[in-house]
């Protein structure tokens, strides 16, 4: 228990509406509660009329977020008698064993007391007790609870409930030091913690998010997410992101970006037999210049076996097969034709004019890839350009074993979102999803498999069948907007609370990018990304962009970052900013030069044309707020670097 236990004290009783000075049961409750060391935050009266009850409840759990309201009196069987309905239909759970402990504990002192007819519960996060009326009864009733309630208000804080029972006494010094720790200006600064230890979570499903289908007044106006970093972020999802297994592939162009899954040894030499370099005439290299007559021809592709002789030449092709006794090969501009056949058309003696050494223009076996090389290796990467290929190709490799790529879902959710395609004229608050086309092409860009799930409005009911379908289908979900603190921002608690799904994280300490939201389901990653343009788009390169890669296989997964030199000043944001830029290549410059792409508010996607780099910005402090032109920094790459000349 980190604070003395808040508790508000509630008399229902016509009599003492109208007559304050007749209620002798709510000051005894005060003072009894007071001399344990609870701190009576207020009291109160009411008649017994149900709307004046609810009222004065729903101030004190919903506004205010008492730990423990003691409501005294309206508890029998009168007409007027309304406070243990009026409680039941507030509470979010029943706690009946209090409501047992209260009764038999009465029924000790007189049978009467099955007069009574107590509710006790749980709205949101406050206990209810309902006492009776009579002092002696509620001075009996709430005794026999003092023990108990400090476990049940450390539960319905978010703690465990272990360890707490002689801590009590000395709750008003704790209760010093976490205002301390926390927003001291805030009455609920208990909320918004940022230790995810601390905070509060919903003590029977440990939720942190809104109860579904509870009113907007009920929603948090804090959120409860702690605000985590990016490198935190990054640790979370890299500990629940594995490589996904491997599948056999075959060798052909669909294999770029595939990283490779074994060691592949070359199965065959290239050359695979002694092949020429140039046109010309194989030679023994010993016989020297000379006129020698010319007794075979092998063009490439023919392979009849030949044994040159001292003192005979062959003619060759380049990439012909050099027959055995050949050692070297004279180029066909170094050698003059002697003599030709009766009918003109064939060399007969040819005279060589160069001395060639041993070994001159002849590719031996395996001389540019031996058998048995290794030519790949577990974690790489086939890519365009790098010959990965054609080098499998070369040396008879048809097939190989590669991380399987994700298959990564993109889900745009909110009701003002109309497709692109759609050719209606928007109506007003209508607005075009440019988070998903952004998404499915940045996916398809960088290699992986990218699934088009449409849009779905915010109702709770679409959204979890929408996502569950979805989930069957893909290994990692991406879903844009609902992630923020408004009442349509329905993400969170419909992973929570409908699809079984932890959340990892909920909010993190960065611009753009706010409440990005990191889940699991089973095994299934979800990405609920910010609605924002741009915070979307930036998310994804920092938090899903890596975790593709590492799903993909590749063991440098993270996004390089490079120092980049900026070419005008930057004022600092009060949160560590991704701001995009441009980094140009220029001629005699051997930094990468950075210029921003202008006024970098997370709806304008503008501030995203272009750019190929996400400069770390820290956060502005006191002694820094801008970083001045020439300023060297980190820069993410997510693009290829722009060449100015
Ligand atoms: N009271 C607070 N309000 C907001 C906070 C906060 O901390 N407290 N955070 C702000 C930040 S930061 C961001 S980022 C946004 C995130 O909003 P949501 O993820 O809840 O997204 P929505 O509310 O659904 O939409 C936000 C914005 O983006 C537009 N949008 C949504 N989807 C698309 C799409 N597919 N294509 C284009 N544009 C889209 C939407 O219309 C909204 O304008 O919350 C702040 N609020
Ligand atoms: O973090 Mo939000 O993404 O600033 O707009
Ligand atoms: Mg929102």
């Amino acid at each position: 228990m980190t604070s003395a236990i808040r508790v508000g004290i509630l008399t229902v009783s016509d009599t003492s509406s109208s007559k304050p000075k007749a209620d002798r049961s709510g000051p005894l409750l005060r003072d009894t509660l007071a001399a344990v060391g609870w701190n009576v935050v207020d009291t109160a009266i009411t008649s017994d009329d149900p709307k004046q009850i609810s009222k004065a409840l729903l101030k004190w759990t919903d506004i205010e977020e008492l730990d423990v309201i003691v409501t005294t009196g309206g508890t029998g069987f009168g007409v007027r008698d309304n406070t243990p309905e009026v409680v039941k239909s507030l509470l979010d759970k029943d706690a009946p064993g209090i409501t047992h402990l209260l009764m038999s504990t009465s029924l000790k002192y007189t049978p009467f007391a099955a007069l009574s007819r107590p509710v006790c519960g749980v709205r949101g996060k406050s206990i209810i007790l309902t006492l009776p009326g009579s002092p002696k009864a509620c001075k009996e009733n709430i005794e026999c609870v003092l023990d108990i309630l400090p476990h049940a208000v450390e539960l319905t804080r978010g703690g465990s409930g272990s360890g707490l029972h002689n801590k009590m006494q000395q709750s008003s010094e704790d209760n010093i030091k976490s205002h301390h720790h926390h927003h001291h200006h805030h009455p609920k600064a208990h909320t918004c913690t940022h230790k995810s230890d601390e905070v509060v979570r919903d003590s029977t499903t440990g939720n942190l998010s809104n109860p579904l289908n509870a009113p907007v007044t009920r929603r948090h106006r804090q959120s409860p997410y702690p605000m985590i970093t990016v490198e935190e972020g990054n640790a979370l999802i890299e500990k629940y992101t594995q490589p996904l297994e491997t599948e056999i592939k075959e060798v052909d162009d669909k294999l770029i970006g595939y990283v490779i899954a074994e060691k592949v040894t070359a199965r065959e030499p290239v050359p695979g037999y002694r092949a020429s370099i140039v046109d010309g005439y194989a030679v023994k290299a010993q016989d020297g210049p000379g006129s020698y007559p010319v007794v075979t021809s092998s063009v490439a592709g023919s392979s009849d076996a030949f044994t040159l002789q001292s003192g005979q030449i062959s003619r060759i092709t380049t990439g012909g097969m050099i027959p055995d006794g050949a050692d070297a090969i004279v180029m066909v501009e170094d050698t003059e034709l002697q003599e030709t056949s009766d009918d003109g058309k064939q060399e007969k003696i040819v005279k060589i004019l160069a001395q060639v050494q041993v070994g001159e223009n002849v590719r031996e076996i395996g001389c540019d890839t031996p058998i048995g090389h290794t030519i790949a290796e577990t974690g790489d990467i086939i890519t365009s350009v790098g010959g990965e290929i054609g080098v499998l190709s070369s040396v008879g490799i048809r097939s190989i074993s590669v991380y399987r790529k994700p298959r990564v879902g993109v889900l745009s959710t909110g009701n003002e979102v109309v497709d692109h395609t759609n050719t209606v004229d928007l109506r007003p608050g209508q607005i075009r999803d440019s988070n998903r086309p952004t998404l499915l092409a940045a996916i398809g860009a960088a290699g992986f498999e990218a699934i088009d799930l449409g849009i779905v409005g915010d109702h709770i009911d679409d959204l979890e069948q929408k996502l569950k379908l979805s989930l069957d289908s893909v290994d990692v979900l991406i879903t844009t907007g609902g992630v923020s603190m408004g009442e349509m921002d329905l993400l969170k608690p419909i992973l929570e609370q409908k699809m079984g799904a932890t959340i990892h994280f909920g909010r993190v300490r960065m611009k753009p990018g706010k409440p990005t939201t990191f889940a699991t389901v089973n095994s299934k990653l979800v990405f609920a990304l910010p609605g924002n343009p741009v915070s979307a788009n930036v998310t994804f390169y920092l938090f899903v962009m890596p975790a593709l890669r590492k799903m993909a296989g590749m063991p440098n997964f993270k996004l390089p970052v490079m120092q980049v030199k900026l070419s005008h000043s930057i004022k600092l944001d009060a949160r560590p900013e991704y701001h995009r830029a441009i980094g140009k290549v220029q001629p005699n410059q051997s930094h990468i030069i950075v210029t921003s792409t202008g006024v970098q508010q997370s709806s304008r996607i503008l501030s995203m044309v272009g750019a190929n780099c996400l400069l770390e910005l820290p956060a502005s402090s006191t002694e820094q707020t801008q970083l001045e032109a020439g300023t060297f920094l980190n820069g993410i790459i997510i693009g290829p670097p722009v060449f100015s000349v």
